[in-house]
């Protein structure tokens, strides 16, 4: 690294499923030039979301090992270190936070840690927001958090909903945070120029928010309810089966299902099939063929509340060719 250059860092927050990744896609693919160092972190023990990430020459770390927010004095200082130390330049940060967490401590982490506010510098907080399905969240703690601490929010999938929907949407958000620029987005469609190099993060909005920001240790306290299971298994699974299970998910069980999202292995299909799913909206396609070195297998992802595990086994055992 280049000394004394400070490191811009883009943190992208939001629920499950708003679009995060989607954005984080746009962004690599249209700053090509630029050396971006992408940190994702997971809520649950797996890796689809890098597997979703495209392939660029950026450098992409996860975090697995729990949520960014809690070991943040951990894992985040850590490959913040090896960034630092690495003898490549790095232009840029993107944290790509779990759906699941409160910004505030990955936030913290960039003004209170002396040795990380000398180098790296808050750029924006960016929050994307589920137009559709937020609705269903507003009274859950992390999405109003998530809100409360943007400079930017990114109104997502706006395809989905009415003119009206929006502007309720609209009001709703601006009492939530009435600081934050608002951008209406469509698959997380945004010219970058508005979204990075802007300095919008502004530490006095944010402790309006959460004036303890710089004083208070982290007490962050999981909502129990909601649950994160991860079902691998190498077998072929056959596509009736499959269509059908789905269809009983997305049917009854989508109201509890936050994000499913995976790789399945089906017999009658030569490439893997990649799917995703936010509650009842539900999308799934071929995926690039398997390599040699990889084993051909099934691994899905669900995040929800008060999930039954043994249900979702049970469902699986069904789909087995
Ligand atoms: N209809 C519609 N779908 C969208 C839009 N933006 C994203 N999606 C879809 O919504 C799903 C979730 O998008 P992601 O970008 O993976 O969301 P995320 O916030 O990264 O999800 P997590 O990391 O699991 O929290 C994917 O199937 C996207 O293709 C949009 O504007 N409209």
């Amino acid at each position: 690294m280049v000394a004394g250059k400070v490191i811009p860092v883009t943190i992208l927050t939001g629920f499950l499923g708003a679009g995060k990744t989607t954005l984080l896609n746009n962004l690599l693919k249209d700053r090509l030039e630029e050396n971006i160092a992408v940190i994702i972190n997971e809520f649950g023990d797996t890796s689809i979301d890098s597997q979703l990430v495209v392939t660029t020459k950026e450098e992409i770390v996860e975090i697995n090992s729990g949520c960014i927010c809690c070991n943040v004095r951990g894992d985040l200082i850590d490959i913040l270190n090896n960034m630092i130390e690495q003898e490549e330049k790095i232009d840029r940060i993107v944290i790509e936070t779990t759906g699941m967490v409160n910004p505030a401590p990955v936030i913290q982490t960039f003004l209170m840690d002396e040795q990380m506010a000398k180098v790296f510098e808050i750029d924006s907080v960016i929050t994307l927001v589920d137009g559709k399905h937020i609705w269903q969240h507003l009274n859950e703690e992390e999405p109003a958090q998530q809100i409360a601490f943007a400079d930017l929010l990114l109104l997502n999938k706006v395809d989905l909903i009415t003119d009206e929907e929006k502007q309720t949407l609209k009001e709703q958000l601006a009492s939530m945070n009435p600081h934050a620029k608002r951008i209406y987005t469509t698959y997380a469609n945004v010219d970058t120029e508005e979204l990075i190099g802007k300095k919008s993060f502004d530490v006095t909005s944010v402790l309006k928010v959460a004036p303890n920001l710089l004083t208070n240790t982290h007490h962050h306290h999981h909502n129990n309810d909601i649950v994160s299971y991860v079902i691998k298994d190498n077998r072929p699974l056959d596509l009736d089966k499959v269509n059908k299970w789905f269809a009983y998910l997305v049917r009854i069980k989508g109201e509890q299902l936050y994000r499913y999202k995976g790789v399945l292995n089906i017999k009658q299909i030569e490439r893997p099939v990649v799917f995703q799913g936010v509650h009842m909206l539900f999308a799934g396609t071929e995926g690039p063929k398997w390599t040699n070195n990889e084993v051909r297998g099934s691994e899905i992802v669900f995040i929800g509340k008060k999930l039954d595990l043994e249900e979702l086994e049970k469902g699986f055992r069904y789909c087995l060719a």
